[in-house]
């Protein structure tokens, strides 16, 4: 296997992924200097820690003007992705319109009959302070969740809102649990989201047994989070969800990927692709490199050189049957055997996940562990640091404003 390379403004890595950096727990560790993968494997715990914390704040005030307009989510990165979260287990048939706001400030329509949740894992993007300042503002009932003793936690207690503290142990796309926590107990004192502490249990209980499977000492024939990694290695990732549910940890799975494999991936709803981006299937990474390969090459010539697709869906069998969708249960499982046939047909290959769980949070849960130590074992197959993201720093240096006089 060929030694790592360094790229173009000192990236290094192996250009093509090293099963064998995957054979030894030691070696992988000191490769995860920042701790991602132990981050990771907390999954449960964060959502224990996070629901005692969340606990021991008073929200009754969220409530206290009766049902809310509507409730703005606001924050960004795997803060952001907390609000696709409450809509998920809010459900189709929420009375209250649950809106993502990924960018500075809150909507221009926000006022007094809204209530704004700012997420910010550090407690310091600006887009969730400016969003808390704006709710503030503007009359809006506001709960803050985020690092404590942060910039977020003073703009809250100034407006006197609630404030849910999490302590930052690690970046925040491996605080997902932590910050999703929080935000579900808000969605509960709303009365939008249904939220049992049996499935708060059973949800950290899943996610300590899925850290299980994938330990990092588990060997790849056994371990489904090394599989899919090496399974994905080389590819170009496309990650479609069966249902709303799985679509947000479809669009998880594309932000790790991204930023801990640094992999370019695709991923979204499956109904929608089905109409459009489907058309993939057919092009120079689908069907079109399986017949344009010259029959006399070498497999092995051509094996480093051919960049193929690799289909990831995310199946959820709707459990729910309360849940009472606008989409039958049927229609979303047809279409999802239908991605796997059209795939099958463009030898295109598939990885087919299937959520697990009696509620919704512990059926995404089901569709997010696995795949966040994939994207971890897949940054490590190519001796990439998992959680330095050198373009992440760079693009916030570059887009900082000078500081003033130079
Ligand atoms: O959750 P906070 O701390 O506001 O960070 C929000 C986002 O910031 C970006 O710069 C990245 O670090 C993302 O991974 C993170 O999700």
């Amino acid at each position: 296997m060929a030694g790592p390379v360094s790229g173009s403004a000192g990236v290094n890595g192996h250009r093509v992924a090293d099963e064998s950096l995957l054979n030894d727990e030691k070696s992988m560790l000191d490769n995860d200097p920042g701790g991602m993968l132990r981050a990771t494997a907390s999954a449960g715990a964060q959502v224990r820690e996070a629901a005692a914390l969340a606990a021991e704040v008073d929200l009754s005030m969220l409530a206290d003007e009766g049902r809310p307009r509507a409730v703005v989510v606001a924050g960004i990165g795997t803060a952001g992705l907390t609000g696709s979260i409450l809509s998920t287990v809010a459900g189709p048939r929420c009375p209250v319109p649950i809106i993502g706001h990924r960018s500075a400030g809150v909507p221009g329509w926000v006022g007094a009959a809204d209530v704004v949740i700012a997420v910010s894992a550090s407690g310091r993007s600006p887009e969730a302070l400016a969003a808390a300042e704006a709710a503030a503002r503007r009359g809006a009932r506001l709960v803050a969740i985020g690092n404590p003793g942060s910039d977020l936690e003073a703009v809250a207690e100034r407006a006197r809102a609630p404030f849910i503290g999490v302590p930052r142990r690690a970046p925040a796309r491996a605080t997902l649990w932590g910050l999703t926590i929080p935000v579900l107990f808000a969605g509960r004192a709303l009365g939008i989201a249904k939220l049992a502490e049996a499935d708060i249990a059973e949800t950290a209980t899943r996610l300590d047994a899925d850290a299980e499977r994938c330990r990092p000492g588990a060997d790849s024939f056994v371990n489904p989070a090394k599989e899919l990694a090496l399974g994905l290695a080389g590819s170009v990732p496309i990650v479609w969800g069966s249902s709303p549910l799985a679509t947000v940890a479809a669009r998880r799975f594309a932000d790790t990927l991204a930023a801990n494999a640094r992999y370019p991936v695709m991923a979204g709803a499956l109904g929608e692709a089905g109409r459009g981006r489907v058309g993939l299937l057919d092009g120079v990474f689908g069907g079109l490199a399986e017949t344009s390969r010259d029959i006399f090459a070498d497999p092995a010539d051509d094996a480093d050189e051919l960049t193929r697709l690799r289909l990831v869906v995310f199946r959820d069998g709707g459990l729910n049957p309360e849940d009472d969708a606008d989409e039958p249960v049927a229609v979303e499982e047809r279409r999802a055997d239908a991605i796997q046939t059209l795939a099958d047909r463009r030898g295109v290959r598939c990885d087919v996940l299937t959520a697990e769980g009696g509620s919704s949070l512990e059926r995404l849960a089901s569709l997010v562990a696995v795949p966040d130590f994939a994207s971890l074992y897949l940054a490590l197959a190519h001796g990439l640091d998992p959680m330095a993201v050198p373009a992440i720093s760079e693009m916030k240096e570059l887009s900082n404003p000078l500081p003033e006089g130079i």
